[in-house]
Order: structure tokens, then sequence, then C-alpha cells
């Protein structure tokens, strides 16, 4: 394996931070870029990012740029943290500081809105003959900034790309395991921001604990339902990526995508739920393009339905609770029985 010398970091948010932190603390010399002078400079001079995680020491290996072309060229691997709603402008106008067989990894759970593309898609549009792959896993940020034990999965094609990812990133506090299923790893990412918001929709309703565990359940039977109508391999979503990243974010309260559905139990609309977090909760607008997509490809989904219902159609959560309780009641595993939809199941 080759050493990596240069690494670069392109979003100064939240799950940039964390990146760059855990790159620094193993040793290696991170280029961070974010758009905002005052932020880079405050890291510069304090070695922290106040704005997301205060307090919290982030080394002198980090060298905070907005310089992009700088940060880019000549790294061996570049990390991409950046809302999906952003991703394709930045990366299409930083295109000409890539050079082939680069390596970029994108860390973006979202989809774009045109053609339902994921963020491995749009690098491989934008930047052809670069190595792509996708980071994705259940990472809480601030548990990752916090050392928590934490694993996450990389999924490439391109062996040499995994497998620099894990060296860099694996340590004693965060293993990196390996996937090959590309659209799978990052499909999961995507599509599971939105049960978080369902599930903390229901914990401030006050839901039991056989509630919580039928919703996430059934949330990973819709999701498996979907991958396979696009194409993908449901059985991805069996590991960290899929069940992983669901059972994190429907049960945490460290997640902004359960925070907006939590604040809307309690009774906040969804822009003051959105404002109050400050920072991007990707399931708003994957919501929509899902709900969507399951239209145009006839895909039942009631929980992005119901969802939906609540958040862009006023719908009362009460009244999406009882028709989803008294829906017909179905197969527990589609894969081994597959589905009446002919209205006789009971
Ligand atoms: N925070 C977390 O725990 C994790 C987040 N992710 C994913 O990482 C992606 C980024 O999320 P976070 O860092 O958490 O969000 P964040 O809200 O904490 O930060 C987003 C950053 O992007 C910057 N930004 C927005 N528009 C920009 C533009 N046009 N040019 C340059 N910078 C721009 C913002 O200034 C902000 O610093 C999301 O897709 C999220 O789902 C993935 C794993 C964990
Ligand atoms: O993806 C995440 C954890 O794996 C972060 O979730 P939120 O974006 O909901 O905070």
């Amino acid at each position: 394996m080759e050493a990596i010398h240069q690494i670069a970091v392109l979003g100064g948010g939240s799950f940039g931070t964390a990146i760059a932190k855990v790159l620094a603390e193993n040793g290696y010399r991170v280029r961070f870029w974010m758009r905002d002078p005052e932020q880079a400079e405050l890291i510069r001079n304090q070695h922290e990012n106040p704005r997301y995680f205060p307090g919290v020491e982030l080394g002198t290996l980090i060298e905070p740029t907005t310089d992009i072309e700088a940060a880019i060229s000549g790294a061996e691997l570049v990390f991409v943290a950046l809302p999906s709603k952003v991703f394709r402008n930045v990366i299409h106008d930083c295109a000409h500081c890539f050079d082939a067989g680069q390596m970029v990894v994108s860390t973006t759970k979202g989809i774009e809105r045109i053609g339902f593309r994921l963020m491995s898609q749009v690098l491989e549009e934008e930047l052809p003959g670069v190595r792509v792959g996708v980071l994705s896993g259940p990472n809480l940020a601030g548990e990752l900034v916090a050392h928590e034990l934490t694993a996450s999965v990389i999924a490439s094609e391109d062996r040499k790309l995994r497998e620099s990812v894990q060296q860099v990133l694996g340590n004693d506090y965060f293993r990196v395991y390996a996937n090959l299923d590309v659209y799978g790893v990052e499909l999961g990412g995507a599509l599971k921001n939105i049960y978080a918001m369902v599930s903390g929709l229901a914990a401030a309703r006050g839901m039991g604990e056989n509630t919580k565990s039928m919703l996430i359940t059934r949330s990973l039977a819709e999701m498996s339902r979907f991958a396979v109508s696009m194409g993908a391999n449901p059985m991805t979503f069996l590991g960290l990526s899929g069940v992983g990243d669901l059972i994190v974010t429907c049960t945490s309260s460290m997640s902004r995508n359960y925070r907006v559905g939590y604040a809307m139990g309690k009774g906040a609309t969804l822009d003051e739920a959105v404002t109050e977090i400050g920072q991007v909760a990707e399931g708003v607008r994957t919501l929509e393009l899902v709900h969507e997509k399951a239209l145009e490809m006839g895909v039942y989904m009631p929980l992005v339905r119901g969802l939906y219902e609540v958040l862009y159609n006023g719908a009362s959560i009460d009244d999406v609770v009882s028709a989803l309780m008294k829906a017909a009641q179905n197969s527990d595993v589609e894969f081994i029985l597959p589905r009446q939809t002919d209205g006789a199941a009971i």
C-alpha cells in the first residue's frame, strides 16, 4: 500500500470537522476547505471549530483554507462533506482542480433533485477519471469527535481506494469496513434520514418500546422494498450503512433528522424545526424526492407517504397513525413471503 501524504476535506460543517479530526489524530496533514474566511481564521488560530464543536481540540495538522484549488491539488485523497443541495455546484466549479487517479470520497447522505442522483453518481459525472468512493455508517459527528467507539463503511469498486480509506481513518476508536455496493451503501444513508424523522415524531408523542421496534423494523422493510425497485441489492441494508445507521438515527436525539421530527411532534412547523436546528437535515429534501419516486415507480411506502402528509399537507399525526394501524396486515419479510397486493391479506 502506497503511503498517503496529503488529504483534503471539503466542507467545514459538523461532519467535515469530524473527519478532518480523525485524519489529523492519525498523523495526516489535512487541508480543510470551507467557504467562510472567518471560520477558517478561527480554526487556524484556535485549533477548534467553535461553531460546531466548541472546546474540541483539532490539533495543528489541520490547515483550514478558503482556497479550494490549493486544498485539492496534490491531495491523493479528497473527502467531500457538503450538503447534497450544493454538492454538484461546488464540485462542478472546482472540477478543473482534480487529476485523473485522485481518490474522491463522498460522505454526503442525500439525493440530488434532478435525476434522483446519488453523490457518487454526481462525482462520476463531474470528475471523469477520478476513483470514487462513499463513506457511510452510524457516525454521529458529535460522538466521533468524542472518541465514542464507532464503525463505518467505505464502499467503492476500487480496491486501492477502499484500503487507503481504511488505512487513513482506522484507529483505536474508529473502524472502517469495506463494501463493493456503492449504490446500496449510499442509498441506505440517504433513506434512513426519513425514518429518523418518523421516529423523532413518534418519540415526541410518547411511543412505547414495542412501537419503537416496530417502526425501525418496518422502516427497514420499506427501505428494502424501495431499494429492490431501484435495482439495488437489499442485502447491503443488513450492514452498518443500512440497519446500523437506521438504528442510531432513529434512536438518538443527537440526530438532526430525528430532532426535526421530534420538534414537529411537539407542535413546531417544519420551518421552525429546521431553523431551530441550524444545520443540515437531509431527510426533509430526501422525503420529497423519495415520495415522488415511490409514486412514479408504484412502490408501497406507507411511512414515507404518512410523513409526507404530515410535513407538507398538514395531515394530523393521529389520523396518519390510525390509517397506518388499520392498513391490511401483510408480510413480515417480503423476501420470504411476498407482500400481498390484492387486498385479501389479513
Ligand atoms: N453530522 C453528522 O453526524 C453526519 C453528517 N453526514 C452528512 O454529511 C453531509 C454534511 O453534513 P454536516 O457536515 O453534518 O452539515 P452541517 O450543517 O453541520 O455543515 C454543512 C456545511 O456545509 C457548508 N456549506 C453549505 N453550502 C455550502 C457551499 N455552497 N459551499 C461551501 N460550503 C457550504 C456550511 O457552511 C456548513 O459548514 C450531509 O449530507 C450529512 O447527511 C454524514 C455522517 C454524519
Ligand atoms: O448520518 C448521521 C449519523 O450516521 C447523522 O444524522 P443526522 O444528519 O440526522 O444528524
